[in-house]
């Protein structure tokens, strides 16, 4: 029986690292993945990308995409899905969610999806909170806090070198505007330490 996973982790995490690790197991074996990126990410150009250095193109998910017709449209290609792997799921909508679950469950195909657990906000973002409720497997991807040895829970985000905790949870931006901290330095971060070598 396949199964839904959620990998969750802070920013700069190595998630799209792993996902990218992953695709490369699965393509070294002569199996087929079908990857996938919000359109919301505009950072993205429908490219999945990591700061080790590498890319992969994925299909873009746009607010009114129907997974499961992307899904299908691969099947009708002819192309036999080993698994399906998305980046960046917390941009996502809680249907888009119900619709992944819907892929594994109908095609007996594996869904891993890799994303933030909680905004800059402290809020579960929607698709994430989806994530929690249907998954068949939860998995941290841990980092270290980026002002101390603790590990890192939560995501810091600095607007001209001061802490914001409130607006809009979905921002997008990379490590000029969010870090991963622990819950400590989150309220309190000591932010005199400069970006460095990233
Ligand atoms: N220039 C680099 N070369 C190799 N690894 C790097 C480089 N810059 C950052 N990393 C590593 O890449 C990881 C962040 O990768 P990424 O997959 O982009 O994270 P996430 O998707 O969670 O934001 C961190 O573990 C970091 O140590
Ligand atoms: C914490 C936080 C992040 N975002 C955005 C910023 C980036 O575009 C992505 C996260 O990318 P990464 O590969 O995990 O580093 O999400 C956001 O919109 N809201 C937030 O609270």
């Amino acid at each position: 029986m396949a199964k839904l996973f959620f990998k969750y982790g802070t920013v700069f995490s190595a998630k799209s690292l792993n996902l990218i690790a992953t695709a490369h197991n699965y393509e070294t074996q002569g199996k087929k993945v079908l990857l996938m990126i919000p359109f919301m990410d505009t950072r993205s150009n429908g490219n999945i990308s990591t700061r080790a250095g590498f890319e992969l193109k994925a299909e873009m998910i746009d607010t009114d995409t129907n997974v499961v017709d992307v899904f299908i449209e691969h099947l009708n290609k002819k192309e036999k899905i080993d698994c399906v792997l998305v980046d960046e799921a917390q941009m996502l909508s809680s249907k888009h969610i119900d619709q992944l679950r819907d892929i594994v469950v109908r095609f007996n195909t594996p869904v891993i999806c890799y994303g933030l657990r909680v905004s800059y906000t402290l809020e579960l973002f929607e698709a994430s909170k989806r994530l929690f409720e249907l998954s068949d497997k939860l998995e941290e991807i841990k980092t270290i806090c980026w002002y101390c040895a603790s590990k890192a829970t939560h995501n810091l985000k600095l607007v001209e070198g001061k802490p914001e905790y409130k607006g809009n949870p979905i921002d997008i931006g990379g490590l000029e505007k969010y870090l991963p901290v622990c819950y400590n330095c989150y309220v309190n971060p000591p932010i005199e330490k400069e970006l460095k070598g990233v």
